[in-house]
């Protein structure tokens, strides 16, 4: 298999990026951030989620963000919805895609939405149904595709069947998640595989987060087995608040230089996305988590 000459880059940095804060980021400068990164050239941004707000404070304001954003001609914005409750809030702000979220294992199914990997897929398929029938598009994320908070290694066998039971439902793509981040690239090819057993290599997206390092290099093992579509998080914001000490996604900033400097075309203007990186850091009192952005960024000053 060739490297793709082209990869589309869904950020998930106003979702997946800001959902874990403590400090309180106001829905307009979620907005800022949404209208920065449109700017910057990206195509898809993952917006926000309509979840409990108990469970996930951050994403309460998910009606006033999505109702604010000034949309962009060819920009796709996509939300979480997790059951018919959070579809039916959703669908009010006309998203372009939404996005279910199951996991490749037990537990973490248990912690992040309260129910069996079976019982979600029962209350996905109404989410589903309803979305198709409204014209909106279906992604399903899959959660610990390599490993697990709480059962350490998952079998490449089990993202098989996760991603068998969200083909079966009718999700048009999906999203292979490592979410603490400890895949290494023959791993994650393994999980990709699985999950290329029930769906085709254009709706197949490698979701790696960045806590040992490693998400790069995994963004190249992808690459090897044909994968071009990856999520990402401008300034590697991120976390997700059921997987303890996981940290962002890979920073956009990061992938997208790696990916200039191979000759891959993503339609992101580098400098724009670092003045986006630059922009949420600042109001989050630090540094981007991107070594590309931090590099850059000094050189401006010289
Ligand atoms: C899924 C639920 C809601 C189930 O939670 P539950 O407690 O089982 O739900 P329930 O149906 O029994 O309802 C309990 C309460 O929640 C409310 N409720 C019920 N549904 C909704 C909704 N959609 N929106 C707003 N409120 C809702 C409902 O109205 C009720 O309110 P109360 O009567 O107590 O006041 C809960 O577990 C939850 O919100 N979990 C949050 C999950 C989450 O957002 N996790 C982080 C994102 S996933 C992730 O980050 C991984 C990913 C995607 O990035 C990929 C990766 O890296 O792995």
């Amino acid at each position: 298999m060739s490297i793709p000459s082209r990869v589309r880059l869904i950020d998930v940095g106003p979702r997946d990026g800001l959902q874990n804060e403590k400090t309180p980021v106001p829905a307009a400068v979620k907005i800022e951030l949404v209208h920065r990164l449109q700017q910057a050239g990206l195509k898809e941004i993952e917006v926000t989620s309509y979840v409990s707000p108990k469970w996930v404070p951050q994403m309460a304001d998910n009606h006033e963000v999505m109702s604010g954003i000034t949309r962009q001609r060819g920009v796709a914005y996509s939300v979480l919805t997790p059951n018919l409750k959070g579809f039916e809030s959703a669908v009010l702000d006309r998203p372009d895609e939404i996005v279910v979220f199951g996991s490749a294992s037990e537990a973490f199914s248990q912690r992040n939405i309260n129910c069996s990997i079976a019982e979600s897929i029962e209350r996905f398929a109404p989410v589903v149904e309803a979305a198709l029938a409204a014209g909106i598009r279906v992604r399903g994320a899959m959660s610990c595709t390599v490993g697990c908070p709480y059962e350490g290694d998952i079998a490449p066998e089990r993202v098989a069947y996760l991603a068998g039971l969200l083909q079966g439902i009718g999700v048009q793509r999906v999203d292979v998640a490592d979410t603490i981040g400890v895949g290494t690239p023959r791993k994650v090819q393994k999980a990709l595989e699985a999950t290329l057993q029930h769906f085709g290599i254009d709706e197949v997206s490698g979701h790696f987060h960045d806590t040992y390092g490693q998400a790069l290099s995994n963004t190249l093992a992808a690459l090897e087995l044909g994968v071009w579509n990856f999520q990402s998080s401008v300034a590697g914001l991120g976390g997700c608040p059921y997987a303890k000490g996981a940290t962002g996604n890979v920073a956009t900033e990061d992938v997208v230089y790696m990916l200039q400097g191979m000759g891959i075309e993503t339609g992101i203007d580098l400098d724009l996305l670092i003045d986006a990186g630059a922009y949420i850091s600042d109001f989050l009192g630090r540094k981007p988590n991107s070594r590309v952005a931090v590099a850059l960024l000094t050189r401006r000053k010289h």
